[in-house]
């Protein structure tokens, strides 16, 4: 039986996550970081072209080492992924003794989470996993779905998401919000965005439509 992982969204704000290594891979799981609010902290005597502009721009910090045991404390998450197995199992076993929520990218199984493919469109993410079983046919679908979400639904959440707070500001009712919220979704903005006809609700705008659609 594969493992069912438990898909969450974490608040990384705040909180100090450190990466082991500074090669592509690294990179990759570096990317994937940046603009979630995390203090990103890079431990590898080398890092990539990228990483190392990251670090002159000031998005992550790096020591410039190998790992040694204690640099885990403080962290809320750890990934791991240096090219030396026995320096990613140190990690693993330090995090698990540390409580420090652990990714290892040469040993997925050891750890304690997986990363998925994410499309990212604003508010919107779509995570794609296959449980470790094929990282590449994952990247694959990740691309497919780019096709069906383009940037159109950045703008489109925006709405969405500014409506909804004022529905939720406005009507106290639960019955009267979940059929104000349902007939928000029947609006049809993405096509408007798409045919260059959307302009932005004021909050106006949105409060005339929530009195006008309140009943029925
Ligand atoms: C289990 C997991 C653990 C983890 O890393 O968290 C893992 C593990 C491994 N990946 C390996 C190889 C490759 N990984 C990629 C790409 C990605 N790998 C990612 C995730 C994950 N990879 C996690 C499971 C994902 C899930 O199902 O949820 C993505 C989605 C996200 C990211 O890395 O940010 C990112 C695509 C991002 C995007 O494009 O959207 C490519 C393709 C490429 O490089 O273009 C290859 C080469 C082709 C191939 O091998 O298939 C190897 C063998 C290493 C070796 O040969 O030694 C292992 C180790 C093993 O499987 O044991
Ligand atoms: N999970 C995934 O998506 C994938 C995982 N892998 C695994 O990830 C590993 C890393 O891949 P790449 O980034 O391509 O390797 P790479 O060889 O390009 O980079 C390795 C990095 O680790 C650093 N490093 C080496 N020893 C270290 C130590 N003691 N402490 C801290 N940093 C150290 C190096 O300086 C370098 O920056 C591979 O060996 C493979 O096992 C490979 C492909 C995909």
């Amino acid at each position: 039986m594969e493992q069912a992982y438990v898909p969450i969204w974490l608040d990384c704000s705040g909180r100090t996550v450190i990466v082991i290594g500074g090669g592509p891979v690294a990179e990759r799981k570096v990317s994937g970081l940046l603009n979630s609010g995390a203090n990103i902290t890079i431990i590898s005597p080398t890092m990539t072209e990228r990483l190392l502009q990251l670090a002159q721009q000031g998005e992550v910090s790096w020591i410039q080492r190998p790992y040694r045991q204690g640099d885990l404390r403080g962290a809320f998450l750890v990934y791991t992924a240096t090219n030396q197995a026995d320096i990613n199992q140190q990690v693993v076993k330090e995090a698990k003794e540390t409580g420090v929520l652990v990714n290892s990218a040469d040993e997925p199984r050891t750890g304690d989470f997986i990363t998925p493919s994410v499309l990212r469109r604003g508010r919107l993410a779509i995570a794609v996993s296959a449980s470790g079983s094929s990282p590449g046919a994952v990247a694959q679908i990740k691309k497919q779905l780019e096709q069906d979400y383009g940037d159109e639904y950045s703008m489109y959440f925006d709405f969405l998401h500014h409506i909804r707070q004022l529905i939720l500001l406005r009507i106290q009712d639960p019955v009267r919000r979940r059929h104000l919220l349902q007939k928000v979704l029947e609006l049809d903005i993405l096509a408007e965005i798409r045919n260059g006809h959307y302009e932005l609700w004021s909050d106006e705008r949105i409060n005339k439509w929530i009195a006008d659609n309140q009943e029925g």
